[in-house]
């Protein structure tokens, strides 16, 4: 069974941590074994000492998971993965990343056979989200990706605002990502309960996963395929497919796998040096997994 992956992503103060202290101790009460990466700014971290001794915690610091230290993580996920094998990973990210990007770096197609990424959560701190036309346009533009991208947006800190602002603040959220998931939360407490993690057994879970527009789907050759064809294949993917990355072995280039990268319907392929295990990682706007498997190992004579 692969471990899951959540990613749990907010401004700073946002109230990311206090989450995750109810994250935990839901996912034990289900009995599951959990790890957690921590991604924070400073050189020291403040926030894994709160997670107490039975979570493997792993933390990156000094840089932004989703830019200065984006190579890391699949390496901090495999360690996470070989040293403990947990049920779920947590990811908490510092206030400035990008949900593309960190999910991004998180579907390595070297972790994709291991590690499910299932969903991105964002907190939205009320009194902020008001506020953010005073911001620097940068960042006002990053709060919102933030909340354009997530499948479930929790809405952080409703005791510091009216239920005027409150109202305004799920209109805005809503006009920027109209299939979101939007509760309501207090001091890590969610509104319908905690259904985002905690086993994708139950019916609460399903419903979240059903709701999560952006996915990821890793699917593994097991032979060479044609490279015309390949490449057929890539020029008539339809626009929810927003990104692919992963090794293939192509007919005329024997056993060396080749890197092949796709974004913004701009293909790029680099021969690699080593043999590696040929597997690609697509990420869309509701993917269609099914459709594409059926292409994929159509192209590899799969049937
Ligand atoms: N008023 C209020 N405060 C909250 C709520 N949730 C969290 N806080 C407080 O907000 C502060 C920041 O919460 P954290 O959980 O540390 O936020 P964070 O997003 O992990 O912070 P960084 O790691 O610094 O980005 C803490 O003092 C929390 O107690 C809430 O619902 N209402």
């Amino acid at each position: 069974m692969k471990t899951e992956l959540y990613i749990i992503g907010g401004f700073l103060g946002s109230g990311k941590t206090t989450l995750l202290l109810q994250l935990l101790e839901k996912e034990k009460k289900a009995g599951r074994k959990v790890a957690v990466l921590m991604n924070e700014i400073g050189a020291m971290s403040v926030d894994s000492a709160l997670l107490g001794e039975e979570t493997a915690v792993r933390d990156m610091l000094n840089g932004c998971i989703c830019c200065t230290i984006k190579d890391e993580i699949e390496v901090e996920l495999l360690t996470l993965y070989k040293d403990h094998r947990p049920d779920v990973i947590y990811i908490e990210t510092t206030g400035a990343a990008h949900p593309m990007e960190v999910l991004d770096a998180c579907t390595s197609p070297i972790i994709a056979m291991q590690i499910d990424v299932k969903g991105i959560l964002t907190l939205v701190d009320c009194a902020r989200w008001m506020e953010r036309n005073r911001l620097p346009i940068a960042h006002r533009k990053l709060m919102e990706d933030q909340a354009r991208w997530s499948d479930v947006v929790a809405l952080t800190k409703i005791d510091l605002v009216n239920e005027k602002a409150l109202a305004e603040v799920k209109k805005g959220i809503r006009s920027l990502n109209e299939k979101v998931d939007l509760r309501e939360m207090s001091f890590g407490k969610m509104e319908g309960g905690i259904t985002f993690g905690g086993g994708s057994r139950s019916a609460e879970d399903h419903h979240v996963h059903h709701h999560l527009h952006v996915r990821t789907f890793a699917y593994e050759f097991v032979n060479h395929v044609p490279r015309a064809a390949f490449i057929k294949w890539v020029e008539k993917l339809p626009d929810s497919v927003l990104r692919i990355k992963g090794f293939v072995k192509f007919e005329d280039s024997g056993e060396r796998p080749e890197l092949f990268q796709y974004a913004y319907g701009v293909p790029f392929f680099q021969p690699q040096p080593m043999k590696l295990q040929t597997v690609i990682v697509i990420i869309g706007d509701g993917l269609d997994e099914e459709v594409l498997r059926k292409q994929l190992n159509k192209l590899e004579g799969v049937f």
